[in-house]
């Protein structure tokens, strides 16, 4: 059945992703710490890698967003329809995707992906992750049914703003009729808060949460230039 987006709105949704050569990249430590966050209010998980959506799911009481990451760079979020059905089949409530308008590397149009995941997994929604307005307006367009300000910063079309891309946020807000989720470089409370007073639906949180080597560097800096 179709999650319903009512469950997340006005909420926090927290990412819960390590990286390839990170001590906490196992899929039994990601589902404990998606497990911690929904103790402390998450009203949903988004997760990266087909173990770990397939450790978190059955251990989880809230929708679940998943996408792959193939590379780093250009399009690497759950990049092409293979992707995106591979995520479906872990049994996610909602597949994110990259959003943009760049081409694809399996020569898809965006559209096209959406319509065969569709196809395939009618149950599940589709979030795109976009870098820009222009991207969240055609990713609209092309069905999506939550668009998230992600990719802000990272596919050159914007500034990497020091926090959140207030500017983006609010024009993908101003012309968005499916739920926004602000998503990127959210790292206090109140700027999550602020997210939503600039009419964000949810907000998703991951460094500031979950990733405590970050966190550590940011400490050890400021205890450094004390
Ligand atoms: C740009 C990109 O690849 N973003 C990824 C998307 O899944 C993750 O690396 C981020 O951690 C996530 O978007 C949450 O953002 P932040 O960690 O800034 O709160």
């Amino acid at each position: 059945m179709t999650v319903d987006l009512e469950a997340l709105r006005g909420g926090l949704v927290v990412s819960c992703q390590a990286y390839p050569g990170e001590p906490m990249l196992d899929p039994r430590t990601m589902a404990q710490v998606a497990q911690a966050a929904v103790a402390g209010g998450a009203v949903g998980i988004r997760g990266k890698g087909l173990d770990d959506l397939r450790a978190m799911r059955p251990v989880l009481t809230v929708p679940l967003i998943g996408l792959v990451k193939v590379g780093d760079s250009g399009v690497y979020i759950t990049p092409t329809l293979d992707d995106c059905l591979a995520v479906a089949d872990t049994g996610v409530e909602i597949v994110a995707l990259d959003g943009t308008r760049r081409p694809r590397p399996d020569g898809l149009s965006f559209a096209r992906t959406v319509t065969e995941l569709r196809n395939r997994f009618p149950d599940v929604l589709v979030m795109a992750d976009c870098g820009s307005a222009a991207d969240a307006d055609a990713a609209q367009d092309a069905g999506a049914d939550i668009l998230g300000t992600t990719l802000a910063g990272y596919t050159g079309e914007r500034p990497k703003t020091d926090g959140p891309d207030w500017e983006c946020i609010d024009e993908v807000v101003a012309l968005a009729s499916v739920p926004v989720f602000v998503e990127g470089r959210i790292h206090t409370p109140a700027q999550a808060a602020r997210a939503i007073r600039h009419g964000a639906w949810a907000v998703v949180v991951g460094t500031a949460i979950t990733h405590p080597t970050t966190l550590t560097g940011w400490f050890t800096e400021a205890v450094a230039s004390a």
